[in-house]
């Protein structure tokens, strides 16, 4: 992969906010005009709470500053396998810090697609059929080798893992399912289901959203070193190159040797 990802960093999440509420938005009007709607993958984690900072605030009223959520539908890059009113949900997250707080009148209702509560008692017939979700919604799975999300919009954690692909996991070998499911967690719970690597580099585009002093080390990893590099994040990175954006703050830069861009 020649070209790098895109490293925007900010004083803070606040001035962070603005510039991926337009990063999205540039994302939603050219999905809307491909294919007539917007398929994003959201992760957990602290991501739901900086993106609806970015996407609740009003904008400037103009089409390319409005969040048109009724052509959105949206995913889940990685799940726990736990009821979804429960704490460690990825959907309950969302949904408390987003999805609860939409303005629908004026901003629309996004299309959610959570896991089925029926299957949490097996991790792998959670992650079959919600599969079987992505096959009903990206078409046949004979005639799309791989579903094209419009937007994957992914964490960081302090190990380099992203969705729930964890450091040397034998999943991160796994070329033909869609959607995997894990149960042994290393950060509990154990029990989680996740897009597949190739899924995640297959995306239109693909951004990291981590800030703070406590991804400093990883950063540094990741972006300076051959065993960062081999990290779940560090693959997306490879593989994806400048599909990739990372939105990040001043705090987990610091000491990091990156290149840096002003604007988007
Ligand atoms: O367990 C998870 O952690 C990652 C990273 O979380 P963060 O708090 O460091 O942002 C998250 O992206 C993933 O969706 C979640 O299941």
């Amino acid at each position: 992969m020649g070209k790098s990802p895109n490293v925007y960093a900010f004083p803070g999440v606040a001035e962070l906010a603005p510039t991926l509420r337009q990063y999205v938005l540039t994302q939603q009007q050219a999905s809307i005009e491909r294919h007539g709607s917007f398929r994003v993958a959201v992760s957990g984690g602290s991501l739901p709470k900086t993106l609806a900072q970015a996407l609740l605030s009003k904008g400037d009223g103009t089409p390319a500053d409005t969040v048109d959520f009724n052509k959105w539908e949206i995913f889940f890059a990685d799940e726990r396998c736990v009821p979804l009113d429960h704490d460690d949900s990825n959907y309950k997250l969302l949904k408390d810090e987003l999805l609860d707080k939409i303005d629908k009148e004026s901003f629309g209702e996004p299309k959610v697609y959570p896991i089925e509560e029926k299957y949490l008692h097996d991790a792998q017939e959670c992650a079959d059929q919600y599969e079987k979700v992505l096959v009903s919604v990206f078409a046949a799975r004979d005639s799309v080798k791989l579903p094209a999300f419009d937007l994957l919009l992914l964490g960081c954690g302090p190990d380099g893992h992203t969705c729930s692909l964890f450091p040397e996991h034998p999943l991160l070998r796994e070329t033909d399912a869609w959607v995997l499911s894990i149960s042994d967690s290393p950060k509990p719970p154990p029990k989680r289901i996740t897009l597949s690597l190739p899924v995640v580099l297959h995306g239109a585009k693909i951004a990291f959203v981590a800030t703070g002093a406590g991804k400093k080390d990883i950063f540094k990893s990741i972006f300076e070193t051959e065993e960062g590099r081999a990290l779940p994040c560090g693959l997306v990175n490879e593989g994806a190159g400048d599909k990739v954006s990372w939105f990040t703050d001043n705090a987990a830069l610091e000491g990091v040797n990156v290149p840096r861009r002003g604007n988007l």
